[in-house]
């Protein structure tokens, strides 16, 4: 039992609208499954009685006086880093050849290093009320509760000579800007560790089993430009072999760092990788870069490529609505990047302040009726003379039919809800009898392949060194991340146990609501 049990188990049964407080942002999605589904458990709706990976293993009581304690003891637990030393006792650490000045010892470098019991405090505001906006409490009392997470960045100790490393790096998934600039740091930072044997594996996953396609070697001169443009040096893919064929593969090639770069899935294999090489005893560090366009990874501040996303999506934006000011009753609609979740939506159409209706998956909304998007756009041709819709890829696909396809890697193939709404739009003022200058712009491609900007810049460099720091340090199916602008190194199922996305409760979708001033569709 999860340690959220207490909240809608046995043991303390409280009204919906506290748990609803209790669960916090990137659980309430959760509940929002849990009451639509409309099954009853301990007298709660819940969708499904199963335990997320992410959420503790025993089951707290809150009347228990130490419940906090144990609460604590049991995060600690949950975000402990797996290590080498795990399954393999007898490796042992030497010092970090880890230096930044080149040509001194590294004893001139010992205060740079992290110590392995530094944290980071992952939530750091004290709420006074669960009833304080964005409010995410643990008790329904919303005590103060720490969690701490581990500290990333390079240690003193390590456990790898570099002359016997050969390090891999495999990129997955969609394109996503700053693929090429985390390639390149990894590279970087491995040759100053003293690697000398470095690998791309091309085209994903994939590149481990396809026999026609060769590992590119990778050096500081290969990589001095690649982020430059976007896209990935290494290529991308979805789908591919089995776990237990990568590691056989790795086995074969005598790879025994392995950097991942990729989202839910792709860490989803990451830890499968780990595991298969903890099951046969290999001396193998695998750390993940999440890489995620969608921001759809849980507890990070973001991940890279979506501020370059966003900001690239303005200039879409920008278009529907030059295109929609400029024609009699223009309505501009741009589609953007948001399987399940609506940050990009959400915060360009925050950044622009030229949106009058974001729609996102986790809120739902009506076309038609007296409440519905098509009512509104009325509305606001009436009252402003045009409007702007900014949807998520992900929203509103009950609207659709629903085709079955999956791709390569398993994720549902969404129909197009931008289609769908232009059209949905167009037939409903031809039927009311007013003129209505549609425009659709779905900008995802061109937004993907970008280059990363500055801050996704330097985002993409502090990860790809904290990841090789992580490898040397002994740590592995981990993570690294940025919680509370400080980086850390997280167990990579806490990270991906379900999609992280925006809570409707939340102050920044209520700032969006703000901004556009859209009522509920509903
Ligand atoms: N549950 C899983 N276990 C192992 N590998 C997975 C899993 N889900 C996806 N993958 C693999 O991860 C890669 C990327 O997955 P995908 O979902 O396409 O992209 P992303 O990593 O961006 O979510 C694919 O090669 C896919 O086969
Ligand atoms: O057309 P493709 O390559 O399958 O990618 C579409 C998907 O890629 C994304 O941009 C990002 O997906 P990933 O995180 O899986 O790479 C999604 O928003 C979108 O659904
Ligand atoms: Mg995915």
């Amino acid at each position: 039992m999860d340690s959220l049990s207490p909240v809608i188990g046995p043991k303390l049964v409280v009204p919906l609208r506290s748990v609803r407080r209790i669960l916090g942002p990137d659980l309430q999605p959760n509940l929002n499954r849990i009451c639509n589904k409309n099954k009853k458990i301990n007298g709660m709706h819940a969708e499904n009685t199963k335990p997320r990976a992410a959420s503790s293993a025993a089951a707290i009581d809150f009347r228990d006086r130490d419940w906090k304690s144990k609460y604590e003891d049991d995060f600690q637990a949950r975000f402990n880093i797996p290590h080498l030393t795990d399954v393999i006792e007898d490796a042992l650490p030497i010092p970090s050849t880890f230096c930044l000045r080149m040509r001194t010892p590294t004893q001139d470098f010992a205060d740079g290093y992290i110590n392995n019991n530094d944290r980071v405090l992952l939530k750091v505001i004290n709420y006074s009320s669960p009833t304080s906006a964005g409010a995410e409490c643990i008790d329904p009392d919303c005590t103060w509760v720490e969690q701490w997470v581990h500290r990333a960045g390079p240690r003193e100790k390590i456990y790898f000579k570099p002359e016997n490393v050969k390090a891999a790096i495999v990129t997955c998934g969609g394109l996503c800007p700053g693929l090429n600039d985390v390639i390149r740091q990894i590279v970087i930072t491995l040759e100053i560790y003293g690697v000398k044997k470095i690998v791309g594996i091309p085209f994903g996953y994939r590149g481990f089993s396809d026999k026609d396609l060769s590992e590119m070697p990778l050096s500081r001169k290969v990589v001095q430009n690649v982020h430059l443009s976007g896209g990935s040096l290494l290529g991308v893919s979805r789908g591919g072999p089995s776990v237990s064929d990568i590691v056989d593969s790795m086995e074969e090639r005598g790879i025994n760092m392995l950097f991942v770069l990729g989202g839910n899935g792709t860490h989803a294999g990451a830890n499968a990788i780990h595991n298969e090489c903890r099951k046969r005893r290999l001396r193998v560090a695998v750390v993940g870069v999440p890489k995620t366009i969608d921001n759809d990874i849980l507890l990070m501040d973001k991940t890279f490529g979506f501020d370059t996303a966003v900001e690239e999506a303005q200039r879409a934006i920008n278009s529907a609505y030059i295109e929609a000011h400029s024609a009699y009753h223009g309505i501009g609609i741009v589609k953007l990047m948001g399987r399940s979740s609506g940050f990009i939506a959400m915060q360009a159409s925050l950044a622009s302040g030229q949106i009058d209706i974001c729609l996102i998956p986790e809120v739902s909304f009506n076309l038609h009726g007296p409440h519905g998007v098509l009512r509104h756009l009325k509305y606001l041709l009436e009252t402003k003379g045009s409007a702007v819709v900014c949807v998520a890829e992900g929203a509103g696909q009950d609207f659709l039919q629903k085709t079955n396809a999956k791709d390569a890697s398993g994720n549902i193939v969404f129909g197009d809800i931008g289609v769908h709404l232009q059209h949905e739009t167009k037939k409903y003022f031809k039927e009311i009898g007013i003129p209505a200058d549609v425009k659709y712009i779905d900008p995802t491609y061109m937004i993907r392949a970008v280059r990363a900007n500055a801050s996704d810049g330097i985002l993409c460099t502090v990860l790809g060194q904290n990841a090789v720091h992580g490898a040397f340090a002994g740590y592995s199916g981990i993570t690294v991340g940025i919680c509370n602008t400080h980086y850390v190194y997280l167990p990579i199922p806490e990270v991906i146990s379900y999609p992280r996305v925006v809570d409707p409760n939340s102050r920044m979708w209520h700032r969006c609501l703000t901004s556009t001033r859209q009522p509920d569709f509903i």
